[in-house]
């Protein structure tokens, strides 16, 4: 399975933002996308998941030798600020997303074995989303893609907000979940991209382009990267 962007424009009044992205990720590597504050990588998660519209270009996702658009089921997307329903627990709010996609769950799963999954504890189960720390609603929202297992997830900074023992958690866990799907995560922190990531791609003046996989764990990367940014404008 691959996800094709193709030519991919989006413009906000008069500032081009995405001028023609193009770029194919594939199933089975964890892509981290690198650009300066502004470059587009939000406008183009955004794109992908149907929030925002583009205003030319399209997302095909290709399997078996067929290709269609992409649609909005086939994209989790973990946002850096979590849009979660704050008045529920969260024991409540899995149990609920559970019983509304049943047709897409592991048969004989509980709410707990998705907890126990991303190592959440028994007495935060219980609690009011409203209560929840940030890096506890991310962890809430990766639950919600253990559970449907969208084809396309996109995290959006999504790692910053971890302690480094919640963080190495959710690596294994995108580690173990590269395998079915196709990951693609926005970062600024080259390191955790180096560790994490198989393919860097750079989002530079509205166009992706890959680092070159050579460079990923060599001692001139950051300098390269930085070279690669200093382009914007
Ligand atoms: N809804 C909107 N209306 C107008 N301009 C917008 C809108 N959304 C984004 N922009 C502009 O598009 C550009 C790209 O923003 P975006 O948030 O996608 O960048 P980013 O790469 O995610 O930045 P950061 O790394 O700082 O999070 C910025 O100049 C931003 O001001």
């Amino acid at each position: 399975m691959q996800l094709v962007l193709d030519h991919i424009v989006k413009t906000f009044d008069n500032k081009k933002v995405l001028q023609g992205a193009e770029f194919i990720f594939q199933q089975g590597k964890i892509y981290g996308l690198l650009g300066r504050n502004g470059a587009g990588k939000t406008t183009l998660f955004n794109c992908l998941s149907g929030e925002t519209k583009m205003d030319g270009g399209r997302a095909l996702l290709e399997e078996n030798d067929t290709a269609r658009e992409l649609r909005e089921q086939d994209v989790g997307y973990v946002y850096s600020l979590p849009i979660l329903p704050e008045f529920l627990t969260g024991y409540e709010f899995v149990k609920f997303f559970m019983d509304i996609n049943k047709d897409k769950l592991e048969p004989g799963r509980t709410p707990d074995d998705y907890f126990d999954l991303m190592s959440i504890a028994k007495e935060d189960r219980h609690r009011l989303i409203k209560g929840y720390s940030h890096g506890m609603k991310n962890k809430l929202q990766m639950l919600l893609f253990l559970l449907t297992k969208p084809p396309v997830i996109l995290l959006d900074e999504p790692l910053t907000s971890f302690d480094v023992i919640v963080a190495l958690e959710m690596k294994n866990l995108l580690r173990e979940m590269k395998t079915d799907h196709i990951l693609i995560f926005s970062t600024h922190i080259l390191q955790l991209a180096t560790d994490l990531c198989d393919e860097l791609v750079v989002l530079n003046n509205g166009a992706l382009s890959s680092v070159p996989s050579e460079l990923l764990h060599s001692p001139e990367f950051e300098a390269s990267v930085i070279e690669l940014l200093k382009d914007e404008g």
